[in-house]
């Protein structure tokens, strides 16, 4: 079987499964997958989420295998793949391209058709960075450029950034946008000096509208691709077209970034986004149910807001969650089947991931002083290496971004944090009495 009968491979599955599967898991499994490409005998599928990568491997793969003999007499076996991790890996940069048909300027641009304004909720973590993208979006390249968006992970800055490019492409759509993730970058640049296209590289990524680079913190230690980008950025910059980028962090906490970039990368708006609180998390769930016609009371969904308090990613991820519990369990969505659906995932979490405020309790117990000393500014020795300490082990041990941590230690500046963190790390080199009490500390917190 070739790429181009993947589409219509795909049409037989879905008539075939149409058949087998009730209405509603049909709609949970099926549709809500999406084939790839075809290659060596492969079929690669991607699935919104883990729990669907699961049922997908248990329950379907095999139906897979044999529908391929049906069709073609041939052995075809699936490849499930999460589509977050697609995202990451941008395999849609693959040389083997998917069967997709023509190019639409989404697809050229890189851009996720669902990461608009419209589908996004603004909450008071999110609301300076809302603002920024959207005068952005009204003036490219004149107010702020570049708009430079940080904070935590799964907190909405990839979509926010993608939104821009939506906007700019309603205006005008032979406007020249292009997303790419910085590792992509580096990749395309690795690859052009690899295949002598560097005039190609060049010209694709200099005569943008649009540039929009995410996760820029992938750029540490990659000076060839600094180097280039530096460049990529002066043009475009020269030429004021718009610049947005995305990080976990500011870009002066970005390890062995050039300083020329530093200072380039602050010239226009930095803005934060923080973690939502209980009400935009319950908005955004709201949101995301009416967009997939799900039918979920507002005390369940207020629920579900409740369990997860730092990842919207994870938050989503509730969410199908439950909502294939109710298709598997044959039951309509309440409070209770949502905290039935949720407790393994709480379970799996309460290992896996600290809260800081769990970290400061422990760190204060250990060093007998209380968490109000840890969250204040008192500066006595008793004081300051605990507050450091809990600061080290708040970077170390959950997702937060800087400007997080500072904000649970009393509203402190995220250099504060930055610079508590590297002074425990010199401190580990050569303090025994530290190196001693971090591995108490450490054995506490995962016990
Ligand atoms: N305010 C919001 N409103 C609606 N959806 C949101 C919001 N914030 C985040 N999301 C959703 O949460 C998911 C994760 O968001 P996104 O990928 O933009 O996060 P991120 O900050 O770029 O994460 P990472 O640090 O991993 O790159 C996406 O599906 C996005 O649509």
């Amino acid at each position: 079987m070739t790429n181009s009968e993947l589409d219509s491979f795909w049409k037989f599955l879905q008539q075939k499964f149409q058949q087998e599967f009730a209405a509603v898991s049909y709609q949970t499994w099926i549709e809500s997958a999406h084939p790839l490409k075809l290659e060596d005998q492969k079929i690669y599928i991607t699935v919104p989420s883990s729990l669907h990568k699961e049922y997908w491997e248990r329950n379907i793969s095999t139906k897979v295998v044999e529908a391929a003999y049906e069709y073609g007499n041939q052995e075809i076996v699936p490849v499930i793949l999460l589509t977050s991790d697609l995202q990451k890996q941008r395999l849609q940069k693959s040389p083997h391209p998917t069967a997709a048909a023509t190019p639409s300027p989404l697809a050229e641009a890189h851009l996720n058709s669902k990461y608009t304004f419209n589908s996004f909720v603004t909450g008071s973590g999110n609301q300076m960075a809302h603002a920024a993208a959207l005068v952005v979006s009204e003036e490219p390249g004149e107010t702020y450029n570049p708009l430079f968006i940080y904070g935590g992970v799964g907190l909405g800055k990839t979509h926010l950034m993608q939104a821009i490019g939506h906007r700019l492409l309603e205006r005008n759509i032979n406007a020249n946008v292009k997303y790419i993730s910085s590792e992509s970058f580096a990749n395309d640049f690795i690859n052009s000096i690899q295949n002598r296209t560097q005039e190609e590289f060049r010209n694709e990524y200099r005569t943008v509208d649009l540039l929009l680079v995410d996760d820029i913190q992938f750029f540490a230690d990659k000076e060839g691709t600094q180097e280039e980008f530096f460049h990529t950025f002066n043009t475009l910059y020269n030429n004021k077209k718009q610049i947005v980028l995305t990080c976990d962090r500011l870009p002066n906490e970005i390890p062995k970034l050039q300083e020329r970039l530093v200072s380039r990368f602050k010239w226009g708006l930095s803005v934060d986004i923080t973690a939502p609180d209980l009400e935009t998390r319950t908005a955004i769930l709201r949101k995301k149910a009416i967009a997939e016609k799900l039918e979920i009371p507002n005390d369940a969904l207020s629920y579900i807001a409740s369990q997860i308090d730092s990842n919207v990613r994870e938050l989503e991820g509730a969410l199908v969650r439950v909502q294939a519990y109710s298709t598997m369990k044959n039951a309509d969505i309440s409070v209770s089947l949502a905290a039935e659906a949720l407790k393994d995932l709480k379970e799996s979490q309460h290992q896996a991931g600290l809260s800081i405020s769990q970290i400061q309790m422990h760190v204060a117990k250990y060093y007998k002083v209380t968490v109000e000393d840890l969250k204040g500014k008192r500066r006595n020795k008793g004081i300051v290496v605990p507050r450091q300490i809990a600061m080290y082990l708040a970077r170390e041990l959950t997702d937060s971004s800087l400007p997080k941590i500072g904000q649970e230690f009393g509203g402190k500046d995220h250099t504060t944090v930055l610079h508590s963190c590297e002074k425990i790390t010199k401190l580990l080199e050569s303090d025994l009495t530290i190196q001693h009490d971090l591995t108490n500390l450490r054995a506490g917190l995962k016990s």
